[in-house]
């Protein structure tokens, strides 16, 4: 019952404020892999991140922060370059806006070699995402590898960030790892306008489908996920609307890694489906990608069954 997530963990500074006006930030840890990876460990299942960080005091903190929500940190090697940040614009009317200081960074130096040292040949769920490829050429080739390696079920996220890849870039390694995958999860809109050109979730699933996922969940916000499989399955799961929203940063990171966390521990897609929603629905309340990590019992009570 285990995750494998790879990808680049941030020291994240986060306002409520503009970027070119706060001078308070709330200082804490995120990036899509960081996101998932503890939001996998929060079901239960055993999620080990795959990363680098520097060799800096916020490369130390932010492996303690991960290891303190329960995630493996044996594969968060101290390499080169310094650990990736960003700082976090975000109000709860879903403004939002990134500055990356992330340029050369030590997980930007990850590549196929960290992947072979790693884990993710025999775990039971491999989570790899679009922002990983985006970082670098050689971490573009460690999430191919990742999932022409995984022997167990590959969760995309294709998370398509314009500020770090392009839409060409972007599709061709959704093209590569998509035959391998279990399940890709792109957002619409979001990756739906770069990547495939409409925000039609029906088109969207079809076309995920047709590259060879072999399932794929369409993410729509408060309109839920239209989730739909090989075998011509379509199914809608509604949205669990969310008490009050603090920040929407890392509610599909949530989804994505609850889901992986559910999978790894036996539940079917739609089980797991619905877990990422209450997952996803709960970390609304937080600031920030990990302000708000939903418990196992949480989620059962939003999505009613017995915990
Ligand atoms: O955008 C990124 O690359 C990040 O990983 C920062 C945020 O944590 C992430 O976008 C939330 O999904």
């Amino acid at each position: 019952m285990n995750v494998v997530v790879l990808g680049e963990p941030l020291v994240e500074f986060s306002t409520a404020a503009s970027l070119d006006r706060a001078d308070l930030f709330r200082l804490s840890f995120s990036g899509d892999a960081l996101n998932a990876s503890v939001a996998a460990a929060a079901t239960g299942a055993s999620a080990a991140l795959v990363a680098r960080v520097g060799a800096d005091e916020f490369g130390e903190r932010l492996v303690r922060f991960a290891a303190g929500h329960g995630v493996d940190t044996r594969w968060i090697v101290t390499g080169e370059g310094s650990t990736g940040a960003y700082a976090l614009s975000a109000d709860p009317t879903g403004r939002r806006a990134f500055a990356y200081m992330r340029a050369g960074s030590a997980a930007s130096r990850m590549g196929p070699g960290d992947v072979d040292r790693s884990p993710v040949s025999t775990a039971g769920v491999v989570l790899l995402s679009g922002v990983t490829a985006a970082l670098s050429p050689s971490c573009d080739q460690a999430v191919r590898h990742a999932a022409a390696t995984a022997r167990g079920k590959v969760v995309y996220d294709p998370n398509f960030r314009s500020r770090l890849t392009g839409p060409e870039a972007a599709r061709d390694v959704l093209k590569a790892v998509a035959p391998h995958a279990a399940l890709v999860v792109p957002s619409c809109p979001g990756d739906s306008g770069p990547l495939f050109g409409t925000d039609d979730p029906h088109e969207v699933l079809r076309a995920c489908l047709g590259l060879g996922a072999r399932a794929a969940a369409v993410t729509m916000g408060a309109e839920g996920v239209l989730l739909g499989t090989e075998d011509g399955s379509v199914l809608h799961v509604p949205a669990i609307p969310a008490e009050s929203v603090v920040d929407q940063t890392g509610a599909g990171d949530a989804f994505a890694g609850t889901l992986a966390g559910w999978l790894a521990r036996g539940a079917d897609l739609v089980q797991a489906v619905r877990a990422g929603t209450a997952a996803a629905a709960i970390s609304l309340h937080g600031q920030g990608g990990t302000g708000r990590v939903a418990t196992t019992e949480e989620i059962h009570a939003l999505i009613g069954e017995a915990a």
